[in-house]
């Protein structure tokens, strides 16, 4: 790989709120939960990847850059100084490519502090200096980084001017890959394959689909789900959008955490239902030992990396405006230098989006499901050039295509007494924050 350098530049600012409305309208690139976090501007270069060692070689060339790179961070944050933002496949033979974008502008908030980064390529940085502009490196190479030839620093945007908010648009979505009937048919094999001791658990999932016909609405479609979803990660990503509540994993500064959830139910009609509902889900035994799983197989991968790490004893309720979930925290030490991509390359896919044993439930996702879940339940999060960052599980998402194609997606954890049709039903319940940004 041709060395490239980069030149950042991190200040405080007095204020960058509100953040999203700053964001671009078109190709969104965001990062924010209660109105904190990060939102980036334009691009200075990409590093794409895919396979089996995506995570790796993404990895790889981020930790090459961040040595090489020129910074000046006056603020000293978690996310300030270099940063991409990144997404990746949930799978090893994913057509889709995975991607770190590093953009020229980042506006960001955290505990109240704000700053703007601004990530620029040094003239004659890339390979020696007659080789500066050199071509892009072919999409899809292991690592591979592109950037554009023409940079100069008069093309650096300045802040943008919050927009005004406006309505987002409407998608009408059709059930697409893996309809209700074939979901329902994919659910009892999987049972079926569970009950003759083949595997413990295997999440399923399935598309709807629309298209999207106003270039510039994406801005306001994650304005409505930064709205009605304020607790959970609210990104965009290379058009890949949603708002997650699954931490998959979090570095701050020699601390790890991560929100593992397995385990749904229905908010209820009224607040006696709604109460009920979720003492249910707590006391259900199915509910209880299918999340078990997903604990199991994030504290199983994260350990090896950690001095310590703690889980809270009991999995405990977590309310969201269209479900709840059984949630567990786990807080730690990291014990081995790793940085943010090294623990998600280690954590993914847990148990949350796969299943048990691990290569098994995957196989079975891919002959069940038979379709490319593309990014959809794989990480999509940051990381800065000091290896901190926060990854959450692409979940209640959707990826919009070029071709304005938006495809969403929900899955489900199937065990052993799960019932096909009450499966179905709840990924209706986890399509809706997309459907419902979307207009629905
Ligand atoms: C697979 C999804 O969600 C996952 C599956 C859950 C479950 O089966 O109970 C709960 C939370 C997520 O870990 C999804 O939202 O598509």
């Amino acid at each position: 790989m041709t060395a490239v350098r980069l030149r950042v530049r991190t200040e405080p600012i007095d204020e960058a709120d509100p953040l999203l409305r700053r964001a671009d309208p078109r190709t969104p690139l965001v990062w924010l939960r209660r109105g904190e976090g990060m939102i980036g501007l334009g691009e200075t270069l990409r590093i794409e990847s895919t396979g089996p060692g995506r995570i790796d070689d993404a990895g790889a060339a981020w930790a090459e850059l961040a040595e090489l790179a020129d910074v000046d961070d006056r603020v000293g944050l978690p996310g300030t100084g270099l940063i991409a933002f990144g997404a990746f496949a949930f799978a090893d033979d994913s057509a889709s490519t995975s991607v770190l974008v590093v953009p020229e502008l980042v506006l960001g908030k955290r505990d109240g502090r704000s700053w703007l980064t601004r990530i620029e390529l040094v003239p004659g940085g890339r390979g020696s200096g007659a080789d500066a502009g050199a071509a892009p490196e072919p999409a899809g190479a292991p690592g591979g980084i592109h950037s554009p030839d023409t940079y100069t620093d008069t093309d650096a945007p300045g802040i943008p001017e919050p927009a005004p908010r406006r309505r987002a648009p409407r998608i009408a979505f059709e059930p697409a890959a893996l309809p209700p009937a074939a979901y329902e048919a994919a659910v009892a094999e999987a049972v079926r394959r569970i009950d003759a001791g083949e595997l413990e658990k295997v999440v399923l999932a399935r598309t709807q689909q629309g298209e999207l016909h106003e270039e510039d609405g994406l801005r306001a479609v994650l304005g409505s789900l930064a709205d009605d979803y304020p607790d959970t990660w609210v990104f965009a990503v290379d058009g890949l959008i949603g708002a997650s509540p699954e931490t998959l994993v979090r570095v701050d500064h020699g601390t790890v955490s991560a929100r593992v959830l397995a385990g749904t139910a229905p908010r209820g009609g009224d607040e006696e239902a709604d109460r009920v509902s979720a003492a249910e889900l707590a006391a259900s035994a199915k509910s209880r030992s299918e999340h078990a799983l997903a604990v199991a197989s994030a504290v199983k991968r994260l350990e090896p990396h950690t001095a310590r790490l703690d889980a809270s004893p009991e999995p405990f309720t977590l309310q969201l405006p269209n479900l709840w979930h059984l949630a567990t925290d786990l807080k730690g030490t990291l014990g081995d230098g790793s940085d943010a991509l090294d623990l998600v390359r280690a954590v993914h896919p847990t148990a949350a989006v796969a299943g048990t044993p691990r290569k098994k439930a995957v196989a079975a996702i891919a002959e069940l499901e038979g379709f490319d879940r593309g990014r959809y339940a794989g990480p999509v999060g940051w990381i800065d050039g000091g290896g901190d960052g926060e990854w959450a599980i692409a979940l209640r998402s959707a990826q919009v295509g070029d071709d304005g194609r938006v495809t969403a997606f929900a899955g489900c954890g199937i065990v052993h007494d799960s019932v096909p049709a009450d499966e179905l039903a709840e990924t209706v319940l986890k399509f809706r924050p997309i459907v419902d940004a979307f207009g629905g």
